[in-house]
């Protein structure tokens, strides 16, 4: 008998947010356990495969009635950001649930241990109802999302066992929206972490001259804040969302010669350099960007070098901006409206996610992904302190989840591509 009534669903859920998958030690195994367990409960097929030692990946299967049509992908990431214990109302790992008010507290909340059990709560469901999927659906429990993921998502998106599940369509995460509509990314920001060094003459603390490394340095920093405030001004002024101009913000800064007490005071360092997250649309002139820092930000002239941690691209193996079709050429998208609306959900504009998620390392093999996460009037907490759901928000989210996973594993059609995409 499933055990679908509500007390056990927000029960199970408060058991997945107290395994503590928080960076830099997540219990990967404690939760690729929980999951393999929720899947027998489900009798759905699993594997846990180590695609990288120590980082489990938690891959289930709802097997369709014809395994000859594509399939439906639902990821979510096991992981968490870590959390300051003390800065928050109810220990980040407890699933406090607020009595009054219903709000679950955990890190992991809202980004995004809910959506993963949403889908295996909404597939729970579907059983019930007598539901049988005509597509398969798979399920991907990753590693590693919130460290770049090249160890969890990447792995798995360049795999042989990926290529053989022949995939259609894959969700992945959005962000909480505060109104009553929910939000809905067709792409995101490229990451690109970029760190600038400067060199220059050393010298006496007390003398003024040209060409230190500092002074070089702040001539950078001066160039990108001036940049930095004119893309945040066209948000201001509401010309552009957030997801839709490069943001650029330095994150840390490496100059001065330690001392015991500190800094060496009296000497001009030879060396300085900073860090900045820059996050950059898809659609964006790529070209311009590098100019612009191997111009302004890092010139040569200016004694500069630049290297990036990360730089992901802007474009697919086609050339093509990054970027998941919303209009008719897409039949998923539609498919997920419809699907919302029917669960008496209400949808916002599609939007850039500005920030990054996994779905990139599907889009970049040129499948669709959208990136939604149901969770309507709640405030946006994702790695901020109390992050929290309310419980009742949480059940509407299974709700709408059910829909959307019976209109994917229902859709008879066969999607354009879909044939020439296998041969990939
Ligand atoms: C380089 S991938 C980093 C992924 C991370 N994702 C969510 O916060 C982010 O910083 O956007
Ligand atoms: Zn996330
Ligand atoms: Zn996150």
């Amino acid at each position: 008998v499933e055990d679908t009534d509500s007390p056990s669903i927000i029960s199970r859920f408060q058991e997945y947010l107290r395994i503590n998958t928080a960076h830099p030690s997540p219990s990967y195994n404690e939760a690729a356990d929980f999951i393999a367990s929720q899947a027998k409960s489900l009798s759905l097929d699993f594997q846990i495969l180590e695609l990288v030692k120590g980082k489990p990946l938690v891959l289930l299967k709802w097997a369709g009635k014809n395994p000859a049509l594509p399939s439906i992908l639902l990821n979510s990431h096991t992981d968490v950001v870590p959390a300051e214990h003390h800065k928050w109302d109810h220990p980040p790992f407890q699933a406090h649930i607020d009595p009054s008010s219903g709000d679950i507290y955990a890190r992991g909340s809202q980004d995004m241990k809910c959506v993963g059990l949403q889908y295996l709560e909404a597939i729970r469901k579907l059983q019930a109802s007598g539901f049988r999927p005509l597509r398969t659906v798979y399920l991907s429990f990753v590693p590693d999302e919130e460290i770049g993921g090249n160890d969890g998502a990447g792995k798995f998106a360049n795999s042989e066992i990926f290529k053989n599940m022949n995939v259609a369509i894959m969700l992945d995460e959005g962000l909480a929206s505060p109104t009553e509509n929910y939000r809905v990314f067709y792409g995101e920001r490229c990451p690109w972490w970029m760190v600038i060094k400067a060199t220059g003459a050393p010298g006496h603390g007390a003398k003024l001259y040209d060409n230190t490394a500092m002074e070089n340095l702040l001539k950078s920093i001066e160039s990108v804040r001036r940049f930095r405030a004119a893309q945040f001004d066209m948000v201001k002024a509401g010309l552009k969302a957030e997801g839709e101009v490069i943001s650029v913000n330095m994150v840390f800064l490496k100059a001065g010669t330690p001392s015991p007490t500190g800094f060496v005071m009296n000497l001009q360092p030879s060396e300085a350099q900073a860090g900045f997250d820059i996050r950059v649309p898809p659609t964006v002139d790529v070209a311009s960007l590098e100019r612009r820092i191997a111009e302004e930000w890092a010139p040569p002239t200016r004694n500069m070098t630049f290297e990036f941690k990360q730089r992901a691209s802007t474009y697919d193996k086609f050339g093509k901006p990054i970027l998941t079709a919303f209009d008719s050429s897409n039949p998923w998208w539609a498919l997920l409206e419809d699907a919302i609306k029917n669960a008496n959900g209400k949808l916002g504009k599609p939007e850039i996610f500005p920030a990054s998620t996994d779905a990139r390392y599907f889009r970049e093999l040129g499948l669709p992904a959208i990136g939604f996460s149901p969770m309507a009037n709640t405030p946006i907490l994702l790695h901020d302190h109390n992050e929290f759901l309310n419980k009742n928000e949480y059940l509407r989210g299974i709700d709408i989840y059910e829909s959307i996973i019976k209109a994917y594993a229902s859709y008879a059609e066969p999607v354009k591509d879909e044939a020439s995409r296998a041969e990939l």
